[in-house]
């Protein structure tokens, strides 16, 4: 699979006063054509700081380093003019919820038009013709597929519909789609993650899904990130992850699922101020050996499965007794 986006040695700092805090560390990953890239970890990880960073719009007391690639192309450091242009068209986000981002005094449909009529000059007649398209994709009921409803008329997961229509309706490559699920209940969550499935599957675009809710991530993405302090500390494919994971972190993450039995993990993560030694897990980790207080860099546990944890060996092993036993 052709590589779409690439981040590499991504770091980003706040200038807060007179300081600086370092909040992404080193981070790196890619995300495919067309592929689903699921980024999961707790509140305050980076996962937001991660996306903005990839649309630029981080505030102003960011200070980013590293490199960001769009099909091959640097991107962190074109000018504006021209990377507004991508993220018009090519790159795009889906607004996060319906309360915020839709205007309850405006007709949906001319919401949706709205995202493409700034950015290309078209007539009306085709504007309106491509926001039914997307309607239609997304499933909106009745003869003109909501175009003419407020806000208010329409239900929670329609609302919701509507917010991806407009992260849709320029045809973008890559969308980046932060917390799509936050705050809503089970059976939305389910129509929601859907959605972005199927039109996955129609247009082909690929995404990068951020959420702390594994269930979501692993229901919809190919590959998934785990976050913990601003680092990526294991990454590889969907079922590697849920079924076979390796970091301490991880395995936490997936124990404290409802069908995994709830089990909260112990222990806060330490503040971007304060960051122990080495592994910024070991704080909270049963894994935790002198060997930790060392930096470690990933490493390719298993095909694609890459983690960054110095006792991955020794946790694969363990792993095995346990199925064994
Ligand atoms: N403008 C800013 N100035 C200073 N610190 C910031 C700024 N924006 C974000 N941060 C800090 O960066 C860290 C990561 O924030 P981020 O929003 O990426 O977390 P997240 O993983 O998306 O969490 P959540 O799941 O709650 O959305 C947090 O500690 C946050 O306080
Ligand atoms: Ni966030």
């Amino acid at each position: 699979m052709k590589d779409l986006l690439q981040v590499k040695d991504l770091n980003v700092g706040f200038l807060v006063g007179k300081r600086e805090v370092q909040v992404l560390r080193n981070v790196s990953f890619s995300i495919g054509e067309g592929e689903i890239l699921g980024v999961i970890g707790e509140t305050g990880c980076g996962k937001s700081v991660t996306g903005s960073a990839v649309l630029r719009l981080l505030p102003e007391n960011a200070l980013v380093k590293g490199e960001i690639l769009y099909k091959g192309k640097e991107i962190l450091y074109m000018e504006e003019e021209n990377y507004r242009e991508l993220r018009g068209k090519e790159i795009s986000a889906i607004p996060q919820s319906p309360g915020t981002s839709l205007n309850p005094m405006m007709k949906v449909g001319n919401q949706v038009a709205e995202c493409i009529t700034g950015k290309e000059i078209r007539k009306r007649e085709s504007v309106r013709t491509a926001v039914n398209d997307i309607f239609r994709r997304l499933q909106l009921p009745g003869k003109d597929r909501c175009y003419g409803n407020y806000p208010w008329e329409l239900s929670g997961g329609m609302c919701q519909r509507v917010l991806i229509g407009m992260g849709m309706i320029t045809h973008a490559r890559l969308l980046i789609v932060d917390e799509p699920t936050k705050a809503i209940d089970w059976a939305l969550r389910k129509e929601v993650a859907d959605i972005l499935l199927r039109l996955k599957q129609e247009m082909g675009c690929a995404m990068m899904m951020i959420t702390h809710d594994i269930g979501v991530a692993s229901y919809v993405a190919d590959r998934v990130a785990v976050m913990y302090c601003g680092e990526i500390v294991e990454v590889g494919k969907t079922e590697d992850i849920l079924h076979h994971p390796i970091h301490p972190y991880t395995r936490g993450l997936i124990r404290a699922m409802p069908a995994n039995g709830f089990e909260v993990m112990e222990g806060f993560m330490p503040s971007f101020s304060d960051l122990p030694e080495g592994c910024n897990f070991c704080t909270r980790c049963r894994y935790r050996d002198t060997v930790c207080s060392r930096p470690q860099e990933m490493e390719e546990a298993d095909a694609g499965h890459w983690v960054r944890c110095r006792r991955w060996g020794e946790i694969i092993k363990s792993r095995e007794e346990q199925l064994c036993s």
